[in-house]
């Protein structure tokens, strides 16, 4: 087994030849470009504004003609017919556009951390790489794909409907992925719209303190929105009514007391609440305070913008900018966008990715620059195959590394084809140069690169570091895959070992718990349909294909009843597939409930005209724990998706019975131990996908596996043969255990949060813990009617008092009354609770009848959950009916 280890010899050497590798790579306008580049996304609950929002900031921009709509199905980004059929956004979009469009002052600040002291980084034209992520919970999977490769990210709130369960979802895995925050409470046109609630349930919540930048400006009058108050600016921004709004005007706070002295007055105090929490928290704006006597209102704009930036590219980061508007009624977009150049961060300033090398988990920069090295300790492995065993080698490998791009998003593109999204970590990707697939273990030609301008295309000759870029052509790459350029690389074998392990930023697919068959409508339509359902995978990992081996069915299965309907829209509506989708069924799990006898089998027949041996004895036991599971020379303990684990070990005789120490393990003398794990670990997935009672995936199941040795059949041994050997054998555990009955069934038991009036809170709690057999947990996430404070359990973000929280009052609040109660009035309440799965199908509808349709709901899988007695009988009976 390989390991990593600091090899101090070796670092300096690697530094150096790296600093070069980044310096030749780089040159001064491409580091110039970067500084100018942001990486953003728009996160949010469903229905907040993302694509209203998303389709203003194209306009504003530039980059189209007129403004997309969503309720019409005009938008740009929301472009597949499913999408704008349900005027949801599903995939999500990249774009590129500049911001501002033009500019005066086309030089870059010199310090590169801070704005200097009197120029607005929004004054120069940047350029934004915009994602646009889907709100919906059965598209996590899609937001957390496209979270780890942003740099910054909007978070769009419905103010009429506050931090919603999706928000407080997305947040925190925003948090996971140190993503730099800013918020736009949208939709402040509205009736009912409660910019007051709302920023204190940032603070509730989200658990950050809201630095209210913006204040909204209700025309005194009839109160209709008409623009925003800049507390940074300490200026009213009025949009003229029905306008595209491309005209602002800007009103100053003596302009603003003349025509508006009540809102002239909150802005003021907008102002001063804003510097006191930025002075509670940055030494530095209490030297400016003190600086400018005391004096909130003197502080000038580019010291609070500065103060601002450095909280939110902080992490954990507890104070986050709050800006304010109506994207439908084009108020704000433009502020927003400034904001978004002003505070978010350039991929420089941004954390160095994770990557994944033969196993071990490090950073990009400590690869390249050194500070790891791999050392081979397998005694077996032939010299020269490792970094570190020839120094001079390694710091070639790395200098020809040419660049290092994650494929975030594949999308089939009816007029382009198959367009592969990536964003680049290091050095670039060139037109026509090879792409080793590192997940793939392939090499693919990218013939053609693009730059998306919304719908409109580019074409580009390279995509450089910090930039995202479509490649064209690629047949192979999914979602997820890593892709390095390589000077002078084999196509075959790809770059040097380790290199040719890399992966970059890897997630794990979370378990899907629905399934559907699809059958075609005739024999020959099944090549046609087996293909389309393979770019369906290529397009989404979170989508899963497996044939029933007793019927030869097509299961399709996922996240959601919403992300399986869509998928099936897509396979018979865009793709137009000629098959028979089935109902939508829950994919349970099986498990053994003790451990079966021990099953040797031999492989020993020709394979591709081959000889092919191989001889695996395997046991399978539930697995409880991973105590006293060690790794050994000879045993080696790999986890598996779905708690499942193998521990596989290899002998200490050898073929002739001979014992063996263990630094002389035998082991089939051609190959290498992480192809023996890979072939046993294909094997067993494939025996792991169905269970021997009912068909679903195993769970919760120890493989307990050995190659053996007493077959005497080490030269003959082939990677198919080991594969074939331990299926067999753990297939064979399976049924072993089947036959005394000592399986059994395990459901998906469900994380719920429900967002609901107060006024039907009792009855949505009857209906989960009466009717639907679920656990309640809490109630507003931990604050309860006596609380003050956030209540977080996350000891990276801070507790809020949201008495501190400054707010400015709604002026159509029907009473946030009870300011000490944590709970503001007219707010909807969070349920949080544990239900089976199988009781939440179709709960939207029966949440929706309960609370009058203004209930709404988030869940995810908790864990599985063995399941017995009249449930068990019921649930048998579902299946059987089915
Ligand atoms: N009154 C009002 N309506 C808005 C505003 N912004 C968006 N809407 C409406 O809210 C609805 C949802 O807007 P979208 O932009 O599709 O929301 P989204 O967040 O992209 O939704 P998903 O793609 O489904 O996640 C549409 O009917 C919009 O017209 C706003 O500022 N004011």
């Amino acid at each position: 087994m390989l390991t990593w280890r600091l090899c101090h010899s070796t670092r300096l050497l690697l530094r150096q030849s790296v600093r070069a590798f980044a310096s030749s790579t780089r040159t001064r306008a491409e580091n110039d470009a970067l500084l100018r580049t942001r990486n953003i996304g728009i996160i949010a609950h469903i229905d907040a504004g993302k694509t209203t929002t998303t389709e203003r900031m194209l306009f504003y921009s530039g980059h189209t003609r007129r403004i997309g709509d969503v309720d019409d199905g005009s938008t740009v980004t929301d472009f597949l017919p499913a999408e704008r059929a349900r005027g949801i956004t599903i995939q999500s979009a990249a774009i590129s556009f500049n911001w501002p469009p033009s500019s005066a002052n086309d030089e870059l600040p010199k310090q590169k951390e801070g704005i200097s002291s009197n120029v607005r980084r929004s004054s120069i034209q940047h350029n934004v790489n915009l994602i646009d992520t889907p709100g919906h919970a059965d598209f996590t999977f899609e937001v957390l794909r496209s979270l780890r490769i942003l740099d910054g990210a909007v978070c769009i709130l419905d103010g009429v409907a506050g931090v919603e369960a999706q928000t407080e979802k997305v947040w925190t895995q925003a948090n996971h992925y140190q993503i730099p925050r800013l918020i736009f409470v949208n939709k402040l046109d509205r009736e009912g719209a409660a910019f007051h609630r709302t920023v204190k349930e940032i603070g509730s919540h989200l658990h950050a303190w809201p630095a209210v930048c913006q204040i909204p400006w209700f025309r005194a009058g009839d109160r209709r929105l008409c623009g925003v108050g800049d507390a940074v600016g300490l200026q009213g921004l009025l949009w003229e009514e029905n306008s595209d709004g491309r005209a602002i005007q800007s009103l100053s706070m003596d302009e603003l007391r003349k025509i508006e002295p009540t809102f002239a007055e909150e802005l003021q105090k907008a102002r001063i609440a804003l510097v006191e929490l930025l002075s509670e928290h940055d030494d530095q704006m209490v030297e400016n305070f003190l600086e400018y006597e005391e004096d909130h209102l003197a502080i000038p704009a580019m010291d609070i913008w500065s103060s601002l930036r450095r909280f939110t590219l902080q992490y954990p980061q507890k104070l986050v900018p709050v800006f304010a508007g109506a994207s439908f009624r084009n108020i704000g977009v433009q502020p927003l966008l400034d904001a978004v150049v002003d505070l978010l961060p350039s991929p420089e300033e941004r954390p160095d990715p994770e990557v994944n090398i033969e196993g071990v988990l490090t950073t990009l920069s400590d690869l390249l620059n050194g500070t790891l090295a791999l050392s081979p300790q397998d005694k077996k492995r032939k010299p020269g195959k490792g970094l570190a065993n020839n120094r001079g080698k390694q710091s070639t490998i790395l200098q020809n590394l040419q660049g290092c791009a994650l494929a975030f998003k594949v999308v089939n593109d009816p007029k382009r084809g198959v367009l592969v999204y990536v964003r680049v970590y290091s050095g670039s990707i060139g037109r026509g140069l090879p792409l080793f697939n590192t997940n793939l273990s392939i090499t693919e030609r990218a013939p053609k690169l693009l730059k998306m301008y919304a719908s409109d295309a580019v074409d580009i000759a390279s995509i450089t570091t910090g930039q995202i870029g479509v490649i064209v052509g690629l047949k192979y790459t999914r979602t997820g895959d890593t892709l390095l350029s390589y000077n002078g690389m084999n196509p075959k074998t790809g770059p040097p070992s380790p290199l040719n392990t890399l992966q970059l930023r890897p997630i794990t697919v979370p378990p899907p718990v629905f399934f559907t068959s699809v059958e075609p409508a005739s024999l020959s339509e099944e090549k046609q349909i087996a293909e389309t359902l393979q770019i369906l995978l290529r397009e989404d990992p979170s989508l899963n294909v497996s044939t029933d081996p007793e019927s030869g069915q097509t299961h399709l299965a996922g996240m959601g009843e919403l992300h399986l309907e869509i998928a099936r829209d897509r396979l018979i509506q865009d793709f137009k597939a000629n098959a028979t989708i089935g109902d939508i069924e829950i994919n349970y799990r099986e498990a053994p409930t003790r451990a079966s006898n021990t099953h040797t089998i031999t492989i020993d027949r020709d394979i591709g005209g081959k000889k092919a041996r191989a001889s695996c004895k395997a046991l399978i036991e539930p697995h409880t724990t991973t105590d006293g599971l060690e790794t050994t020379e000879t045993t080696h303990q790999i986890p598996l998706p779905e708690n499942n684990h193998l521990t596989f070990s290899h002998p200490t005789i050898d073929f002739s019975g001979q014992p063996l120490t263990t630094e002389d393990t035998a082991l089939p003398p051609s190959l290498p131990l992480p192809t023996i794990i890979s072939s046993i670990t294909n094997g067993i997935t494939a025996a792991l996908a169905r269970g021997p009672t009912n068909n679903f995936p195993i769970h919760s199941t120890r493989i307990k596996l050995e190659l053996d040795p007493a077959s005497q059949i080490f030269p003959d041994t082939t990677p198919a043969a080991i594969s074939i050997a331990a299926r067999e054998a753990v297939k064979a555990c399976f049924e072993d255990a089947a036959q005394k009955a000592t399986f059994s069934l395990m459901e998906p038991l469900m994380a719920v949060r429900i967002s609901v009036p107060e006024s039907d809170l009792g009855s949505v709690i009857h209906d989960l813990s009466s009717a639907r057999g679920g656990q309640i947990l809490s109630l507003d996430g931990g604050v309860d009617d006596t609380s003050t404070t956030s209540s977080n359990n996350d000891e990276d973000t801070p507790r809020i008092d949201i008495k501190k929280i400054y707010a400015p009052p709604d002026p159509f609040s029907s009473g946030y009354v009870t300011e000490g109660s944590g709970v503001y009035g007219g707010r909807n309440r969070q349920v949080i609770a544990k239900v089976p799965l199988r009781e939440m199908v179709g709960y939207l509808k029966s949440l929706r009848s309960l609370t009058g349709g203004r209930g709404t709901f988030v869940m995810g899988v908790d864990r599985f959950e063995k399941v017995g007695g009249q449930r068990l009988n019921g649930i048998l009976r579902d299946i059987r009916g089915s």
